[in-house]
């Protein structure tokens, strides 16, 4: 894996990607200009010694002064810019190499043209990017020595060493300069991945929730309560315990709607809402069944205990008529029960049989609690 890794990939590409690429290609160019300004003085100083004729002066210039753009217009127009800026920087050390064969291999010059060229190359490619630039540079050299013939002058004036070392120095900062941008844009993009990382969880939590509440009590809806009511019977059938269901309805509800408004309606459907909620167990599911009716599922709880809970909701709620404003709404409901097995074998059977007891209870005056009959 590198930095070009992505270069000859079909893979759509980002428009934060695309940034990125003219980032590294922009950033080459300035680096590519600054350090070559760097070198061309390096390399004029050993020519000026060494008394250079006109040809290699203007041949310096083109390399080290017009180059740098001519590659960077090359690569800027490129349909893939990072695959042809790897490309400059192979010509980079291409060139480099023909240099240090032409001017008769000197040391220091050869050493620090060397160096640039791999720390370049290895910053892109890692350590076959380092491979590949000592492959260019010996490339340059033979070409070099084919056409300057093969000589080895190694010694460098002061004047020349010093300029290659400040040459390397600065070189070796600029790339630690870039290093550190990287790592600070790259943390910048953690951070703001992770950001968008919990917006999305956060978001997914609460379709979870939307998917599975009633908005107005918050109890769980019928979608829930299908999946836990499968679920706990099939538990309760395989370690042979009851579950029963508790099938609850508010009296008259209409009429409180008609008398006091919709919005006092729903406050007295909140008001049962947290009333069923408040005496649950904690094992047992409060699902709001429809408009004003409402289903417990009360896993492993026999028949007698259902019917006493449902008395005890029948008679709290008729206790506690719901205030609003100045006005006192009086309310009761009625309530069928049916217990797994006897009443019911499966969730469609059990809820038909208390569905039949609510009937019953509703038919019998209301504000009264009907256990459902025996199944057939
Ligand atoms: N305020 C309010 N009313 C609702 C809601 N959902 C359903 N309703 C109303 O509840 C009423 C239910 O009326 P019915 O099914 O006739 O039953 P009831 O008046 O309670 O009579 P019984 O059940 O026979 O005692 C209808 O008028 C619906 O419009 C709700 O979310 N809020």
């Amino acid at each position: 894996m590198n930095i070009l890794s992505t270069a000859g990939s079909k893979a759509p590409v980002s428009d934060s990607m695309t940034r990125s690429v003219h980032w590294v290609v922009r950033m080459n160019h300035r680096n590519r200009t600054m350090s070559f300004v760097w070198v061309l003085l390096m390399l004029a100083s050993h020519m000026w010694e060494r008394g250079y004729g006109p040809v290699a002066w203007m041949l310096l210039c083109l390399q080290f002064l017009v180059y740098p753009h001519v590659v960077y217009f090359v690569a800027a127009r490129s349909k893939n810019q990072l695959r042809t800026e790897l490309g400059n920087m192979l010509l980079d050390g291409l060139m480099f190499g023909i240099w240090m064969a032409a001017l008769k291999f000197p040391l220091w010059i050869s050493f620090t043209l060397f160096i640039c060229a791999g720390i370049n190359m290895t910053v892109f490619r890692g350590a076959a990017g380092a491979l590949l630039a000592a492959a260019v540079i010996a490339c340059g050299t033979l070409v070099g020595a084919a056409v300057f013939g093969l000589h080895a002058e190694p010694a460098t004036g002061t004047l020349t060493t010093s300029l290659s070392i400040a040459t390397l120095s600065l070189y070796l900062l600029v790339v630690a300069k870039d290093a550190y941008a990287r790592s600070v844009m790259l943390f910048q993009t953690r951070q703001q991945l992770r950001a968008k990382m919990d917006e999305v969880m956060a978001l997914q939590q609460q379709l979870q929730e939307q998917s599975t509440q009633d908005p107005l009590t918050g109890l769980f809806n019928r979608r829930y309560l299908g999946d836990a009511m499968a679920r706990e019977l099939s538990r309760c059938a395989r370690s042979g315990l009851p579950l029963s269901i508790l099938l609850v309805d508010i009296d008259h509800f209409k009429r409180i709607n008609d008398a006091f408004g919709h919005q006092a309606g729903d406050a007295v459907i909140v008001h049962l809402a947290q009333l069923l909620r408040e005496h649950a167990r904690a094992a047992d599911v409060v699902c709001r069944y429809g408009g004003e009716e409402f289903l417990l599922l009360c896993p492993e709880m026999p028949l007698a205990a259902a019917l006493e809970r449902a008395q005890q909701y029948r008679t709290s709620f008729a206790a506690q008529p719901l205030q609003a404003g100045a006005v006192s709404i009086a309310v009761t409901l009625s309530a069928g029960v049916a217990t797994f097995p006897q009443q019911g074998e499966s969730a469609e059977a059990l809820i038909r049989s208390a569905d039949q007891a609510l009937y019953r209870a509703k038919a019998a005056g209301r504000n009264r609690i009907e256990v459902a009959s025996l199944a057939q």
